[in-house]
């Protein structure tokens, strides 16, 4: 069991709103987690506290890095400080290239790993280095036989698959998905909860998300955390959660 991130009275406040309100939570490298609440919780906020898109009013966040064993402070960094050092943000950050095949997108995502500057010859199709690790998560997100596609020409589905392969690009130990399966159909949405459980259980990236599909959360999640007017008010196994009383409460106004 390895922490990957942790959160100590973590507070974001808006005028007198108090939109994450004291969140502290240790996130385990082996669990998928879902952070789950009813809309105007703080999921968003508490995002982007995580990322670096906002500054907490108080508190901190630590994440482990990708080459170091202790965690490390990054309050106050900035989301691109904090995505060097290992955290990652698909859906809302990450967008995909529409006029680019989906290995030339996955090229480009490598080159952000790199020291090199973003240009067109680094994309260049004759670059072995990037070519190999970009057919590698090609791989890891079952997008084989796509990779010379447009992604303009995918389905909704693989599209978000490709969204999935930049997060991993940047070799994450951390990242977060914002609804992965928003706007997919039975079968998609089956794809993309048994792909975050593979890579989740076969890599050393932990994944945790904000899901509104309770199906999906509580196929996915081994923990999942609710938040109701931006403090943490449960915390547990999703039959733990499902039970709590203030959950179903707060939650869905007694309906789960
Ligand atoms: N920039 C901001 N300025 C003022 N208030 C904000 C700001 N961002 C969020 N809020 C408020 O903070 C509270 C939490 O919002 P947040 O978007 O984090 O909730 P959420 O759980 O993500 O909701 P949803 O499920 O609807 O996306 C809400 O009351 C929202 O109106």
């Amino acid at each position: 069991m390895t922490t990957v991130l942790e959160t100590e009275d973590l507070e974001r406040q808006f005028g007198k709103l108090m939109a994450v309100d004291g969140v502290s939570v240790s996130i385990d490298s082996d669990d998928v987690t879902s952070i789950i609440g009813p809309n105007g919780a703080g999921k968003t906020t508490f995002y982007n506290l995580l990322s670096g898109r906002l500054d907490p009013t108080g508190g901190s966040v630590k994440l482990r890095p990708r080459d170091g064993t202790e965690l490390v402070d990054v309050t106050g960094q900035t989301p691109y400080e904090i995505n060097r050092l290992g955290l990652s943000r698909a859906f809302q950050i990450n967008n995909v290239f529409e006029g680019l095949s989906v290995i030339d997108n996955l090229r480009v995502a490598r080159i952000s790993r790199t020291d090199r500057s973003l240009n067109l010859s680094d994309i260049a199709r004759s670059d072995p280095e990037l070519s190999e690790e970009a057919r590698e998560i090609i791989e890891m997100v079952n997008l084989e036989g796509l990779e010379q596609t447009k992604c303009a020409n995918l389905s909704h589905g693989d599209k978000r698959k490709v969204e999935v392969a930049l997060a991993l690009g940047t070799d994450p130990t951390v990242v977060l998905l914002d609804e992965p399966t928003a706007g997919m159909n039975a079968t998609e949405t089956e794809r993309m909860v048994n792909l975050v459980e593979e890579i989740n259980e076969q890599t050393d990236t932990t994944f945790v998300l904000t899901e509104h599909d309770m199906e999906v959360v509580l196929g996915i999640s081994d923990r999942v955390l609710v938040l109701d007017n931006g403090a943490l008010i449960a915390d547990g196994t999703p039959d733990e959660v499902m039970a709590d009383e203030r959950v179903r409460e707060a939650y869905l106004g007694g309906e789960l």
